[in-house]
């Protein structure tokens, strides 16, 4: 299947924004039709074309798709064209491989959409008598939640207010790599660099959310963030596991009970954290002292969610940040150690609008257009979120020309698509020239599809982090392009890319650091 249990996940929680942009993408195509089209003769999806269920585990667990199964939406694509079912234990999915079938799904996914089930989640939640949140609760109750939170996360001049916390953990991230280079054999490597960005994707969002630093990045992290840490990795291995196996074995197998520990440490740190700080604001409001209004006090004060719901809410709002934002740095920074074109190119440009190492001002990265092409070829090469998913449950479907009934699941196959030829020359090439409109044809690009390139999703429920974690990119990258030039180590052979639910590096990365002059 082109679709896998790590799929299902983020299908699951992943991560929301903008409503169907034909303008989203820098070349789209405005005279392609995203309409539906309907014939008379419709087909049902029990005559499309699909691998059997021994198929699946052959490919999954012989050939080792299970590890890769981006590669496998490729296959599966070439094989049984650009939509087929998959059926594997609970799933039975409609794979999508082609930016227009995608377009037909978003366009019927109705005023709600949901990405997958979760029934694990919201048992959990049952269980604990906690509020459901983001991923669980569907329909107007979903769009509640969504409300409070888009206008602080997907606003520019909201999200330009949060530069100063970031820049400051962007100065925590540079004193790491000045210290972990110092202490290396050749006084310049910085090994796993993947783990580093995690602690400091870790520290971004948590000091964005919770207002306070974890110190993550510090020499001794305290016991409570590797706590959390390690809670964060276990309930979302965990919930792979969950899922995949009846509620019967519950009482035989261990997941399902360390499944609920990880919630209840992950869930009691974030409560914890967030009852701390609430506190601290309503001491300073009785002191007289303004309090300033940052993310916390933003949820508080909109008075439309419980103080349960801004648990739940902050708590997945740190599970959708980390490692989205922290993987796209890693592969952006091989790239360009692996590319020095492309990386004297941009070192010209971040210093040619902030020279003298000056910290960029948010005005400023808007003057840093080979920044932005870096970080979307990246995300184009190695979207992080590979396959998306839509649930749609409230009405029958025409994709395709093909009826689905209620409650159809559906994959979308993005990550094939955006490493479709037909959609972008050379597209196993890293060419971020391609995302320039003045250069575009020098790439060999020209007009793709608006939803051959969805790396944050799309439509109302697409990610509402994506303005946050660009930004975060842009500072961290400007920045550590104006302090060091990126090598590969002496002879590294290429690091792939393996599905760990996320796109992620097969081995760890270690670049080495030269200081500039
Ligand atoms: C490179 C960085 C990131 C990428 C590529 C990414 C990608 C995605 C994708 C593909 C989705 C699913 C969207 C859909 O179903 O249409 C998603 C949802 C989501 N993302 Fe992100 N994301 C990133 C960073 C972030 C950050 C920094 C946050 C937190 C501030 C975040 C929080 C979320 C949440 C909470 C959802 C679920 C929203 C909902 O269901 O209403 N993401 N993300």
């Amino acid at each position: 299947m082109g679709f896998s249990t790590a799929a299902v996940r983020y299908l699951r929680p992943a991560a929301l924004c903008a409503s169907l942009r034909p303008g989203a993408s820098a070349a789209v195509s405005a005279t392609r039709s995203l309409s539906v089209p309907t014939t008379n003769e419709e087909k049902t999806k029990d005559e499309l074309p699909g691998p059997s269920v021994s198929t699946t585990l052959y490919w999954l667990f012989v050939k080792g798709y299970a590890k890769n199964s981006h590669l496998l939406q490729g296959l599966q694509k070439s094989l049984y064209g650009p939509m087929w079912r998959s059926r594997f234990g609970p799933f039975d999915v409609i794979n999508v491989a082609s930016p227009e079938l995608i377009a037909q799904v978003i366009q019927q996914e109705g005023r709600y959409p949901v990405r997958s089930e979760l029934p694990h989640w919201k048992e959990y939640r049952e269980l604990r008598g906690q509020a459901y949140g983001l991923h669980v609760d569907t329909g107007p109750e979903w769009y509640r939640i969504r409300s409070v939170l888009n206008p602080k996360m997907l606003k520019l001049p909201e999200v330009f207010a949060f530069a100063p916390i970031i820049n400051q953990v962007v100065d925590d991230l540079l004193q790491r790599v000045e210290l972990l280079r110092s202490r290396s054999r050749d006084r310049t490597t910085v090994s796993d660099l993947s783990a580093e960005l995690y602690k400091f994707g870790f520290e971004g969002m948590s000091s964005i959310l919770f207002e306070s630093r974890l110190g993550c990045l510090q020499e001794e992290i305290p016991q409570q963030t590797l706590r959390f840490i390690a809670a964060v990795n276990d309930m979302l291995t965990l919930s792979d596991m969950v899922i995949l196996f009846p509620r019967w074995t519950r009482s035989v197998l261990p997941f399902w009970k360390r499944f609920v520990q990880a919630w209840d440490n992950l869930y009691n740190i974030a409560k914890e954290l967030i009852d701390r700080r609430i506190s601290e604001l309503e001491a300073q409001v009785q002191r007289g002292e303004p309090a300033e209004a940052t993310y916390l006090t933003h949820l508080m004060s909109s008075d439309k969610l419980s103080r349960a719901e801004i648990y739940v809410t902050v708590t997945e709002l740190l599970l959708g940040g980390v490692d989205t934002t922290s993987n796209t740095l890693s592969w952006t920074l091989y790239h360009l150690a692996r590319d020095p074109a492309v990386q004297d190119r941009l070192y010209r440009e971040v210093n040619g609008v902030c020279p003298d190492r000056r910290v960029p001002t948010t005005d400023e990265l808007s003057c840093m257009p080979y920044l932005k092409a870096v970080v979307k070829e990246t995300l184009r090469l190695y979207p992080v979120v590979p396959g998306n998913g839509r649930f749609i449950s409230e009405n029958e479907v025409l994709v395709n020309n093909y009826r689905f009934p209620k409650k159809t699941l559906f994959h979308l196959c993005h990550y094939a698509v955006c490493h479709d030829e037909h959609q972008f020359v050379h597209a196993q090439r890293f060419l971020p020239e391609r995302w320039l409109r003045a250069e575009q044809g020098s790439a060999g690009s020209y007009q793709h599809h608006p939803f051959s390139f969805i790396p944050f999703g799309v439509g109302v429920r697409a990610c509402v982090g994506k303005r946050v974690a660009e930004m975060e990119m842009y500072f961290t990258l400007s920045r550590l392009m104006q302090h060091y030039q990126v090598l590969p180590e002496d002879g590294a052979a290429a690091v792939k890319p393996k599905t760990r639910i996320l796109l992620i590096p097969s081995k760890p990365i270690n670049l080495r650091f030269l200081a500039r002059a």
